[in-house]
C-alpha cells in the first residue's frame, strides 16, 4: 500500500476476478457513439459500459444488467473495470450510473443465493466483499449518479462512493431494507451506513428496513444532492469537478484515514463473515423467505 501520489489503497489480488468471468466480452474497446477523438473510446463488458474522457480524467461507468441486480458476473465485471481505470494514470474519477430504466441497482441478485449450494453462495459473497473493498478504498473519486431505485446492496454500492446525487423521483427510494426480507445486514454494511448517516439514524433505518424517498434521503444524509432527473448527470459532473479540485495525494490520504479502519474490520474477518453469510442464507427458513420474496417480485411485475 503506497503512500505517495498515485496512492493505491485497494488491496490487490484479494481475488483474481478474471478467473470468475465466464465468456464475457470484457476488455473490448469500441469507438464512442458520435465521435472517435482522443479519449473517446469506450470499453467494457456485457454488463458494464465504460465511457472514458481522457481530457477530463473522468470515466462514466454504466451498469447494464437486468434491474442491475448484482449477479456474480456483474460484480466481477465491475471489479475489473474499476481496476482497469485505477491502473491507468489518466483517470482521477468515475461517475457510476445505470443504463437500466428506473433502477440504479436492485441489490444482491437473489437468484445467486436462492436454491444454490453453499460453495456457490460463498463464492458469490466473496465477490460482493471484494467489490465493496475496492470501491470503498478506491484512490479515485467515485460519484454515484443515482438515476433509479437503490435498495439494499444498491445502496451499499452508492454508499461506497464519495458522493451521491439522486434523481428527484418518489419511486427512486434508497436504503438498507434487509430486515423486510427477513435477512440481516452484515456488520460492514451496517458500518458503512453508520459512517454515512450516524448511529441513531442507522439504528432506526436498519431495524425498520427504511427505503427513503429523495427528500428524506437528503435530510438524513444518505445522499448529497437531489436534483431533477435530467440534471443528475450534469450535477454529478459538477460534484466531480469540486472533488477533483483538491490535490490527489491530500484527498486520497484523507479518504484512507477516514475509511481504513472500517475496511480493515472486514479484511480481518473476511472468512468468518463468509461463513456466517453462507450458514445464514442456506438455512431452510431463509431459503423459504427468499423464495417467497422472489416470487412476489415476479408476480408484481405481471
Ligand atoms: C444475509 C445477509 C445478506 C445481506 C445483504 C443483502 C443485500 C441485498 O441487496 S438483498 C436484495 C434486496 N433487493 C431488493 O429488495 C430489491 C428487489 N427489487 C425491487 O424492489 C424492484 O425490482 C426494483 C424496485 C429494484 C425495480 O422495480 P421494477 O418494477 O423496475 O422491476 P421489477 O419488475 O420489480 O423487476 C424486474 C425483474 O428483476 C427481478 N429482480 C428485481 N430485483 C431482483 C433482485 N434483487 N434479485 C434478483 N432478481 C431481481 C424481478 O424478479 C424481475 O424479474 P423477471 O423479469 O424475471 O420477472
Amino acid at each position: 500500500m503506497a503512500l505517495a501520489s498515485g496512492v493505491r489503497f485497494a488491496p490487490r489480488a484479494l481475488l483474481r476476478p478474471w478467473a470468475l468471468l465466464r465468456g464475457t466480452t470484457l476488455g473490448r474497446t469500441e469507438p464512442a457513439a458520435g465521435g472517435g477523438g482522443d479519449g473517446a473510446r469506450r470499453f467494457g463488458s456485457q454488463r458494464v459500459l465504460v465511457e472514458p474522457d481522457a481530457a477530463s480524467g473522468v470515466a462514466v461507468m454504466k451498469l447494464r444488467n437486468p434491474s442491475n441486480a448484482l449477479s456474480l458476473e456483474l460484480l466481477t465485471e465491475l471489479v475489473i473495470s474499476l481496476e482497469k481505470l485505477e491502473n491507468d494514470k489518466t483517470f482521477r474519477g468515475i461517475i457510476l450510473t445505470s443504463d437500466c430504466p428506473r433502477v440504479f441497482c436492485a441489490g444482491l441478485d437473489l437468484t445467486e443465493i436462492c436454491g444454490r449450494n453453499p460453495a456457490h453462495c460463498a463464492e458469490y459473497w466473496k465477490a460482493m466483499q471484494e467489490l465493496w473493498l475496492r470501491m470503498y478504498l478506491s484512490s479515485l473519486v467515485l460519484v454515484a449518479a443515482i438515476n433509479g431505485a437503490c435498495p439494499a446492496g444498491g445502496c451499499i454500492i452508492a454508499l461506497s462512493c464519495d458522493c451521491r446525487v439522486l434523481a428527484d423521483n418518489p419511486k427512486y427510494r434508497i436504503g438498507l431494507n434487509e430486515t423486510l426480507l427477513g435477512i440481516i445486514a452484515p456488520f460492514w454494511l451496517k458500518d458503512t451506513y453508520v459512517n454515512t448517516i450516524g448511529h441513531r439514524a442507522s439504528e432506526q433505518a436498519l431495524q425498520l428496513g427504511s427505503l427513503f424517498p429523495p427528500a428524506e434521503a437528503l435530510q438524513v444524509g444518505l445522499v448529497d444532492q437531489v436534483v431533477p432527473e435530467d440534471q443528475v448527470q450534469s450535477t454529478a459532473l459538477s460534484e466531480m469537478a469540486r472533488w477533483l479540485a483538491v490535490p490527489d495525494h491530500a484527498r486520497q490520504l484523507t479518504k484512507n484515514m477516514m475509511r481504513k479502519a472500517t475496511a480493515d474490520r472486514l479484511l480481518r474477518q473476511r472468512d468468518a463473515d463468509t461463513q456466517n453469510f453462507v450458514s445464514f442464507v442456506c438455512r431452510d427458513s431463509i431459503q423459504k423467505s427468499l423464495q417467497a420474496y422472489l416470487e412476489k417480485l415476479r408476480q408484481r411485475k405481471g
